[in-house]
């Protein structure tokens, strides 16, 4: 007995929505079904349509990007000798923890504010304010980049980090990772410091990014490319740089 519905196409009836099989449009039918594999004997394949075409022969990048995921989870995983009490290296996780927050936002923010209320010198308080813009830029990028990414932390990672927002629970990019590389590159720029001191900075901009992955917070590639987005964010910053001439209404609210 005829559905309801196949009667209803074949009459054309204008009550339902009608799907019709055209032979040189994409139809209705799924792209495996009988009626799509049968050719007439001698007629030319119809070209598949794109996504057809993606999902049966899975294009030369798209595995390599596979492959690409697999090997970071894989290595990933392997590196993450401190993501537990009991991981290989477990009794390094409070140093590593302690590392974790010598990155994290909420002291460079705290740290830059108060630099900024105590300083005495035009100078300096043009370098701290363009330290606290480059932070809140470099707070907003991550949050809107794991936002969208939205690829969640490795398995063996504790969720226990030092105060985090909501977009923490995504893994891409560290944020830790491009603050790291964002204020190395801004220190080595604006501050004067002796080279032993400068080596130390980029020591420690390497040490945050390489405590992501063996705390099991992060995938290698979260760290690599948060390191790439810090480096990029400098040349944002450097690009709007404030000044007083640029911005007189915020020097005027830090001028004594
Ligand atoms: C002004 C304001 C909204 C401050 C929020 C500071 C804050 C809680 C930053 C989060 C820092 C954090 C936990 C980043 C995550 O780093 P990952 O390396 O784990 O991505």
């Amino acid at each position: 007995m005829p559905s309801p519905r196949s009667s209803r196409e074949r009459r054309g009836g204008s009550g339902g929505r009608l799907e019709f099989l055209s032979l040189s449009q994409r139809g209705p039918a799924a792209p495996d079904s009988p009626s799509r594999r049968r050719e007439p004997a001698g007629a030319a394949a119809a070209p598949l349509p794109e996504e057809d075409c993606m999902k049966l022969n899975p294009s030369f990048l798209g595995i390599a990007l596979s492959s690409l995921l697999a090997i970071d989870l894989w290595a990933s995983k392997r590196l993450g000798v401190c993501a537990g009490e009991g991981s290989a290296w477990g009794s390094a996780r409070p140093l590593m923890k302690v590392i974790e927050v010598s990155g994290h936002g909420i002291p460079w923010l705290l740290g830059t504010f108060y630099g900024l209320c105590q300083s005495d010198s035009s100078a300096a308080r043009e370098v701290l304010l363009n330290l606290l813009f480059a932070l809140l830029l470099d707070l907003v990028m991550v949050a809107v980049v794991k936002g969208l990414v939205r690829r969640p932390r490795p398995t063996h990672n504790k969720m226990d980090m030092f105060v985090t927002i909501s977009v923490d629970k995504y893994s891409f990019p560290s944020g830790h990772a491009t603050r790291a590389a964002l204020v190395c590159r801004f220190v080595l720029r604006h501050l004067v410091l002796a080279v032993p001191l400068r080596v130390l900075v980029v020591l420690w901009a390497l040490i945050v990014s390489v405590s992501r992955v063996m705390l099991g917070r992060h995938n290698m590639t979260d760290v690599l490319f948060g390191l790439l987005l810090g480096y990029a964010l400098y040349g944002v910053v450097e690009h709007c740089w404030l000044s007083p001439a640029t911005a007189p209404a915020l020097f005027a609210l830090w001028s004594h």
